[in-house]
């Protein structure tokens, strides 16, 4: 039973034969890719503050130092980010930062924002301006929450991590597998076009990837708004010691989500993270956003490859590199996926034409 699936009405039976199926594929059952693609972002780091204190995670800080990006920060980093060609601007924070943190909830108060939700509105609008696509992962949602922003973005996602009950995610306020594939439902249910992935290390085992993807692949049987799952390694840092999962484990992971997943939602690994060369053979066809200008927040120890790397990462496997939008194509020609406001952002700028085309 996954923790939460019943309060949070997600409930998903497992398909035996299904899970025996994934727990036996191997990286040479699946093919590899016929091409690499790749967006280009500034991340936001919006807020440091966060309800949760995952244990792997080195993104949040203490109640009394936690801080905001102001809107002219906010301005400055994503003019920046279209100055140097980007097309995403990925609004990456704290969950529900304002639930406990009462700095904050002053913060906003001040700039006028009773929520972080309306705040994130106005962030996206001024992303909007400057010419850029947000895409915006702010962890959790309410219905109520993700209705807030969904036509000032192209994309949302959340990690759904994994379905299994892991002490990383122990503690008073922890999160909640049946609340992260609530937040997914609601993202179909309101036709947001989504980003989701599992974190591999965290203390799972092998059953447990195989369930966290059947379960993303309930929810996109559903609605068909998943997108791209995302294969994350854990990473080391200076306040936890996780061990990166070997080569051959995420080799197998990898594997598993393509052989798990229908062709049209992409397997994407993150290049500063992973042994991204290792696991192009297993099915990788996306590498997530990469950034010219902004570090990767919450794993600023790891730094994003030059688009020259690249590029040489899909010659070795000898396969073009395409740049895309953080909205993936498909989704693009119809107005129940992608709302008016941003569709005109895409079509009056010359540079999302290009990208599209190509
Ligand atoms: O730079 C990062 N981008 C992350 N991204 C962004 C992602 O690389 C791109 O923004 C998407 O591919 C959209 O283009 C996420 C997006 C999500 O919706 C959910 C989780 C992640 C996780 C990361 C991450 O850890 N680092
Ligand atoms: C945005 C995403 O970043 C991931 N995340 C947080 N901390 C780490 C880490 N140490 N290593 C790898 N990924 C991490 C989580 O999966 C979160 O959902
Ligand atoms: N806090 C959110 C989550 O874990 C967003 C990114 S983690 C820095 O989903
Ligand atoms: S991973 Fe996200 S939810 Fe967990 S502590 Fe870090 S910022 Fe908060």
């Amino acid at each position: 039973m996954i923790p939460g699936a019943d309060e949070y009405d997600v409930a998903i039976t497992f398909d035996e034969t299904e899970v025996r199926r994934l727990l036996s594929v191997e990286p040479a059952d699946v093919d590899a890719a016929d091409e690499l693609t790749f967006a280009k972002n500034v991340f936001v780091p919006l807020t440091t503050a966060c309800r949760y204190t995952c244990t792997y995670c080195t993104y949040f800080d203490a109640p009394g130092e936690a801080s905001l990006l102001s809107p002219e920060e906010v301005r400055d980093i994503v003019r920046t980010g279209a100055d140097a060609g980007c097309t995403e601007a990925l609004f990456t924070f704290g969950d529900d930062p304002d639930d406990r943190y009462d700095r904050i909830h002053h913060q906003l108060a001040e700039w006028g924002h009773d929520s972080i939700h309306t705040y994130l509105r106005e962030v996206c609008e001024i992303a909007l301006e400057e010419g850029l696509l947000p895409h915006s992962n702010p962890g959790d949602q309410t219905r109520e929450q993700m209705e807030l922003v969904a036509d000032v973005n192209a994309s949302m996602g959340v990690m759904l991590e994994t379905t299994a009950d892991v002490d990383a995610h122990a503690g008073p306020r922890v999160k909640n597998p049946g609340q992260r594939l609530h937040t997914i439902r609601t993202a179909g249910e309101l036709g947001v076009p989504f980003t989701t992935g599992i974190l591999v290390g965290i203390g799972e085992d092998w059953r447990d990837r195989a369930e966290s993807l059947l379960a993303i692949r309930e929810m996109h049987e559903r609605y068909g708004h998943v997108q791209e799952v995302i294969v994350q390694n854990v990473v080391p840092n200076e306040r936890s010691s996780y061990e990166r999962p070997s080569v051959e484990t995420m080799r197998r992971v990898v594997a598993m989500a393509r052989a798990c997943l229908p062709e049209e939602v992409s397997v994407q690994v993150p290049p500063n993270l992973s042994p991204t060369r290792d696991l192009l053979d297993c099915g990788v066809d996306d590498l997530g956003g990469v950034s010219p200008i902004t570090d990767d927040h919450i794993n600023p120890e790891y730094k994003w490859p030059a688009l020259q790397e690249l590029e040489d990462i899909a010659d070795e496997a000898g396969v073009p590199l395409r740049e895309r939008l953080p909205v993936y194509r498909r989704f693009l020609d119809d107005e129940s996926w992608v709302s008016e406001r941003v569709r005109r952002t895409i079509e009056t700028d010359g540079r999302y034409r290009a990208v599209v085309d190509d």
